[in-house]
């Protein structure tokens, strides 16, 4: 897997913007990002969160995340570097992706 490297900069800020267009936000407070995914219900939600745990594993990089029925709050961030990285990019498109 990658190395991660903390984005700084105009570098993060591109990602950010990126990011927004998906309904990523930054989290107040924290270098991080958090986006709240509504599923149809516990097992789309729970399926999702299987496939998204599977490569996390993969990628050695894992998400703090909350599920509650059919809603997964997901929090972003690389402890790692003390901040956002390209792992949590990476990461971030992948969730989007599984969501469909
Ligand atoms: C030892 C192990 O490689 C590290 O703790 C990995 C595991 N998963 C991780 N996940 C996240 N989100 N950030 C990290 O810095 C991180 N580091």
């Amino acid at each position: 897997m990658t190395t991660p490297h903390k984005l700084t900069g105009a570098d993060r800020d591109k990602a950010l913007a990126a990011l927004a267009d998906h309904g990523w936000a930054p989290v107040e407070g924290r270098d991080a990002i958090a986006k709240r995914f509504v599923f149809s219900d516990f097992n789309e939600a729970f399926g999702w969160m299987t496939r998204v745990a599977l490569v996390a594993e993969h990628m050695n990089h894992h998400p703090e995340w909350f599920n509650v029925y059919k809603t997964v709050e997901v929090t972003l961030a690389t402890h790692d570097v003390g901040g956002l990285s390209n792992l949590d990019v990476a990461l971030a498109s992948k969730m989007d992706r599984l969501a469909g």
